[in-house]
């Protein structure tokens, strides 16, 4: 299998460098790499059994998980269904994960228009993707692994949800972790778990970036450790060799022989099968090969297809909001805010700075032949970049009202600007029109990056009291702040005079100007979560309960980041990989299993 990624991984690698140069893009091979990556027990349809104990819908950061951990109980027989396909060998480059979004591994979503939001994307609609594949939207995320503060859980089990405290969810974050990290406190990071996580390539600018912060007294952090709440630190990602881990790679292909679970790709679930006398769940139809199937399910179906369409699949059913259903003429089964509660965290893309000296990812850089040999022979070097992503940082704002050590505000430190790739790939991604990319970003050769995420369950700038914004304008003058320190000043680090179109009639670089810019380019950063709410009986906005189960209905659970109630402060891949592993010990107390 190494051998065969080296081969292909140079042809294509080669063959869309040349694309790349000439300023040309063929989507269509990005997606064309044979697969190395089925899974062992794709069983013929005459295989399948007409019956299984659990049956498990979607196999994406949560639902593999759960395939994963329920068949280690041998008499369980365990069916994983999944729309996608295998992931393809493409997937495995962490510099090309801004690509992933034009493959056919993502279900292209798109946000509704909003009137003061995103006004600078392309039909002021932001690009909503979630992953499509065995592995979910692990196989076209970031790979950056956050864990979220302690607070995010403490809060979350005093909403009524007992178990998912800090110390209670720690124990599933270790038991999944395989760690080989060079700064890290071990006592918080496991090393027998299935999946790695790695450091990420680390430029020069990265350690200027570290470096920048501790001179503004932010020391330097293992931010998953949970110990210090604010602080600067590289990247902890999901890698292995280099290599995009996915939760696939990481749970499933190490069990995927076993007997007692089978896993059918390009399965689409389009509906639970539930006995409306007894609101009781009897199993799935689903659709492979032009053909419709039943199977039953004699303990269990469980829902993780994600935030958007768990939520979707439980309203086919007839679970959700009483009149929406109606307008769509589907019979009520259980009347529930399914749908309610989205969440997201919001990020823009800017500011960026501009240096003096060559040392962003640049075309020079890649196209060489060092660092194309040190990443596919030794897993390391540019090509394991998350996409550019190499530093992070957590800060409170003094607009901040929280009386706890809780940040508002990610920063993230990214080796390169939009026009890195020549505005192919990262700014298509997140839908940014011509006119804006062409003038704000395009036209300087080595800029930097420094983007800002809201740490908070943002209104999407609809808050009469404007907090959300003035806490990105705030962060933005932090980040100002750490682009005047030493180690950046010693590159001739300045903003990039470049201004928005737009946002002409407010003085470049005043509060307003950027409250213009973030009306602009702010986007949602793809961490959807809340569409299923987990929440006690009686809070009228809850869909499950803490042990995952749909109010009102028996025999299902959902399990993935819809049941997410509100937007914790981390990017939501381990977040989903945790809530896999609880449910699973979950199911198994409740049937007697867990020894
Ligand atoms: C572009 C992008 C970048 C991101 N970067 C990061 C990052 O760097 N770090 C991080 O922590 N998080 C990141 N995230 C977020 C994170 O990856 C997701 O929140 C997480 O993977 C979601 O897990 P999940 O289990 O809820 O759902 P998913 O992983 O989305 O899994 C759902 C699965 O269900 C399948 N499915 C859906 N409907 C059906 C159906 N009807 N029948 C059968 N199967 C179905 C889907 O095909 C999919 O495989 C990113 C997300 C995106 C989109």
């Amino acid at each position: 299998e190494n051998i065969a990624f080296l081969e292909t991984a140079y042809n294509h690698l080669s063959q869309i460098y040349e694309n790349y140069l000439n300023k040309r893009i063929d989507y269509a091979h990005l997606v064309t790499w044979k697969d190395l990556s089925q899974p062992g027990n794709m069983m013929p349809l005459t295989s399948t059994f007409n019956q299984y104990d659990f049956i498990i819908v979607g196999s994406g950061s949560a639902g593999s998980v759960i395939a994963s951990r329920l068949s280690e109980i041998s008499n369980w027989r365990i069916l994983l269904l999944e729309a996608g396909k295998g992931e393809n060998l493409w997937s495995r480059v962490p510099l090309a994960a801004s690509t992933m979004c034009f493959t056919p591994y993502t279900w292209n979503y798109v946000g509704e228009y909003q009137h003061n939001v995103s006004l600078g994307l392309e039909q002021h609609r932001p690009l909503w993707p979630r992953g499509t594949a065995l592995g979910g939207t692990s196989v076209i995320n970031f790979m950056i692994y956050t864990r979220g503060n302690k607070w995010d859980f403490e809060r979350w089990a005093a909403q009524g949800n007992p178990g998912w405290s800090y110390k209670d969810v720690l124990k599933y974050y270790m038991k999944s972790k395989h760690s080989k990290l060079t700064f890290a406190d071990y006592n918080y990071h496991g090393t027998n778990g299935y999946w790695s996580t790695e450091d990420v390539y680390q430029s020069e600018l990265v350690r200027r970036f570290i470096e920048a912060g501790v001179e503004l007294g932010l020391p330097r952090i293992d931010y998953n450790a949970n110990i210090e709440s604010f602080g600067v630190s590289t990247i902890q990602a999901n890698l292995k060799k280099g290599q995009r881990y996915t939760v696939a790679r990481a749970f499933l292909h190490p069990v995927r022989q076993r007997p007692n679970l089978h896993i059918l790709t390009s399965a689409f679930v389009s509906k639970i099968l539930i006995d409306p006398n007894t609101k009781s769940v009897y199993g799935v139809e689903y659709e492979k090969g032009g053909r419709v199937y039943k199977v039953k399910a004699s303990k269990e179906v469980i829902l993780s297809a994600g935030t958007f369409n768990s939520a979707q699949l439980l309203m086919l059913a007839g679970i959700g909001p009483k009149e929406h259903l109606q307008e769509l003429g589907i019979p009520l089964l259980q009347d529930l805010p399914v749908g309610r509660n989205l969440q997201d965290h919001l990020t823009f893309p800017a500011p960026s700075f501009l240096i003096d000296r060559e040392l962003s990812l640049s075309t020079s850089l890649l196209l060489n032949y060092t660092s194309i040999r040190d990443f596919l022979l030794h897993g390391k070097g540019p090509y394991t970049s998350l996409g550019g992503a190499e530093g992070i940082g957590y800060i409170k704002t003094e607009l901040s009202e929280d009386t706890k050590d809780v940040p508002d505000i990610e920063l993230l430190f990214i080796d390169g600007s939009l026009n890195t790739d020549y505005g192919l790939f990262s700014r298509r991604w997140m839908n940014i029109r011509d006119d804006i990319y062409n003038t704000a970003t395009c036209n300087y050769d080595q800029p930097i990056h420094m983007i800002i995420r809201l740490c908070m369950a943002t209104k999407y700038f609809t808050d009469p009291e404007q907090h959300d914004i003035n806490t990105l304008v705030a962060s933005i003058r932090y980040i100002q702040r750490l682009a005047r320190t030493k180690p950046f000043q010693e590159i001739g680090s300045r903003l990039n005079p470049n201004r928005i179109p737009g946002c002409e009639l407010h003085v470049f670089d005043s509060d307003n100007y950027w409250r213009c810019a973030l009306r602009s380019i702010g986007i949602p950063f793809h961490h959807s979560v809340g569409t299923v709410k987990m929440g006690p009986s009686d809070d009228p906005t809850s869909v499950v309960n803490h042990e995952l189960q749909v109010y009102g209905v028996k025999g299902l659970r959902v399990a993935d980041c819809s049941v997410i109630h509100f937007a914790v402060g981390a990017h939501t891949n381990a977040v989903a990989v945790m809530v896999g592993e609880k449910a699973a010990d979950i199911i198994k107390e409740n049937w007697g299993k867990l020894t």
